[in-house]
């Protein structure tokens, strides 16, 4: 048996008469990289904001490391989202801090009472990391796009997160670019032992960071496997044609 970190069971979310969540069931294994595909407005991102519960569910049950988030009070929820690492598509850097106090804010926001070592060693640990020490003064504005993505994960990694979730980690990033934020999905998930959930419209993304492949098609994952089986021997029109429409095989 595999251990679980997080289990969602009927999760439903409407907005008005737009059913997106129609009783998905989804478990993410410890130490995998779980991908979630499916058709822009299927509610890949609904999913992730239920899930740190920016947004409520109407009906489902959601488990995360082993906690009901029905149950959680604010405080508890606030512990719990510290856990969880997210590295958006818009790496949402600020503009006006250099790479050092990017990586510096979220902890000394969430740690009290670091010392400047500990904070100088973490900082340039999680540099090091993504291969990137070399940044360590300059403005995001000086920064490459894929640059940016990497500090963004630093960014992210520098609390520690149990779980990640990456949202449409390589889009708008040239083919190379795209290789080497693959490659750091896989070292994140090997040096940090993450469990990661990666939202991406990129079928090679998909393949070389997913253990398992979940498509999310009118409000329910239809297909749960891995690469081949979800896409290569699939009957199913819609994962078909995703498929078709977005792979060059
Ligand atoms: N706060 C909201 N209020 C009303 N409708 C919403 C809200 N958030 C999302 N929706 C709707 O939910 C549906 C799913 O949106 P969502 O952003 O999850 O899609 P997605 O799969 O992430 O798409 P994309 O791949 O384009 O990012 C869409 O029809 C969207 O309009």
């Amino acid at each position: 048996m595999r251990e679980t970190v997080i289990e969602i069971r009927k999760l439903y979310k409407s907005f008005g008469e737009n059913d997106v969540l129609r009783g998905v069931d989804l478990d993410l294994y410890k130490g995998e990289n779980l991908v979630v595909l499916g058709k822009s407005g299927s509610g890949k991102s609904v999913l992730i904001k239920i899930l740190v519960q920016l947004l409520k569910q109407d009906e489902g049950y959601i488990n995360i490391l082993g906690k009901d988030l029905s149950k959680l009070s604010l405080r508890e929820l606030n512990q719990l989202r510290l856990k969880i690492g997210f590295a958006f598509q818009a790496s949402a850097l600020y503009d006006s801090m250099t790479v050092r106090e990017n990586l510096e804010f979220p902890l000394t926001r969430n740690i009290k009472n670091l010392t400047r070592k500990e904070i100088d060693y973490k900082v340039e640990h999680l540099l090091d990391s993504v291969g990137l020490p070399q940044t360590i003064n300059q403005m995001p504005s000086e920064l490459s796009g894929g640059q940016k993505k990497r500090i963004g994960v630093a960014r992210t990694l520098i609390l520690n997160p149990e779980i990640m979730f990456y949202d449409e980690p390589t889009a708008g990033l040239d083919p190379i670019t795209c290789i080497d934020i693959n490659n750091l999905i896989n070292q994140v998930r090997e040096e940090y032992k993450t469990s990661s959930i990666v939202i991406t419209h990129d079928l090679t993304c998909a393949k070389v960071t997913g253990d398992r492949m979940a498509v999310l098609v009118e409000g329910q994952f239809k297909a749960v496997g891995s690469f081949e089986e979800v896409f290569e021997n699939a009957t199913d029109p819609n994962i078909k044609s995703f498929y078709d429409y977005n792979f060059i095989k």
